[in-house]
């Protein structure tokens, strides 16, 4: 499996099966998509900004569900394996995206998706994926890298600005990369990301005079 990152902005998401599974999903694609959960019972947790649609749509009525909603992704996260095949068996019938929770291992067949444990450092995103191994161990691994990314979406914001000031100023490709990266590598900047600078526009032109005065070439 090859980890892209999907838009979802314009995009309907499907959810079938309201327990602590669908719900954990409903949130997590809620948080961009239009969602639909569709279940007979709803457990306590939140599902976010997702719609709770009751029912116990069958095989048939998946077609339906499917028809309707017009979703790029169905979530099967039902306990019965049965629906949640059938559930897979007409996502892919459509060529929609499918996510099934109660399968493991790399042979999900065409169009399958896997949700990843994600770290978010905004811009910065890391997913996480054990092959369907130990979805516990991605858990695991999310929270450590949580902490090791810390101030690194400051960062990120950072460079991006950066990057922009110096091809405004019309910096040279070659001299730029070198730039960047002695930036990026810099314990200063780091250091000044993280105990909250005045302003990003303060702290590059700090960086070019250090960088440019060849103070701290990295
Ligand atoms: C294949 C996959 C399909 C998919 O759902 O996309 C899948 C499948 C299954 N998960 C199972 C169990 C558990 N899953 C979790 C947790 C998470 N599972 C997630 C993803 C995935 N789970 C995909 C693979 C990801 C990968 O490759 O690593 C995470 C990352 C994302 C998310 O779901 O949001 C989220 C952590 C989020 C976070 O905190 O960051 C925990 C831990 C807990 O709940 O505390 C347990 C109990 C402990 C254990 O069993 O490990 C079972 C057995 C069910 C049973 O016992 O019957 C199956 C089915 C099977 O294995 O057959
Ligand atoms: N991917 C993951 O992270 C994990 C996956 N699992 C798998 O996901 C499945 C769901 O897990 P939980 O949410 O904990 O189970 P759960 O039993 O709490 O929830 C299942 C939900 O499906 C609903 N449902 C039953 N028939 C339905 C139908 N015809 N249409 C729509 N909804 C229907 C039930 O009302 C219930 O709300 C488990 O069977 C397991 O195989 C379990 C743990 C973690």
């Amino acid at each position: 499996m090859i980890p892209l990152f999907h838009d979802f902005s314009e995009s309907t998401v499907l959810v079938v099966g309201g327990g602590s599974v669908g719900a954990r999903k409903a949130r997590r694609f809620a948080r961009e998509a239009r969602t639909v959960v569709v279940s007979p019972e709803f457990t306590d947790a939140s599902f976010g900004d997702a719609e709770l649609v009751r029912g116990a749509p069958d095989r048939e009525a998946i077609e339906d569900w499917l028809e309707r909603v017009e979703p790029a992704l169905v979530v099967a996260a039902t306990d019965d394996e049965e629906l949640n095949g059938a559930v897979a068996d007409a996502a892919r019938d459509r060529r929609i995206l499918v996510n099934r929770a109660d399968r493991a291992g790399g042979d999900r067949g065409e169009g399958s998706v896997v949700v990843p444990a994600t770290v978010r450092e905004d811009p910065i995103v890391v997913a996480i994926a054990t092959g369907g191994a130990a979805p516990a161990l991605s858990k695991h691994l999310r929270r450590e890298l949580e902490e090791e990314i810390e101030g690194a979406g400051a960062m990120a914001e950072f460079l991006g600005e950066f990057r922009t000031e110096l091809k405004a100023r019309g910096v040279a490709p070659d001299r730029r990369r070198k730039l960047v990266g002695d930036a990026v590598a810099s314990p200063a900047v780091w250091t000044g990301l993280r105990t909250g600078a005045p302003n990003d526009r303060q702290v590059i032109e700090d960086v070019l005079d250090r960088l440019e005065g060849g103070g701290e070439s990295g």
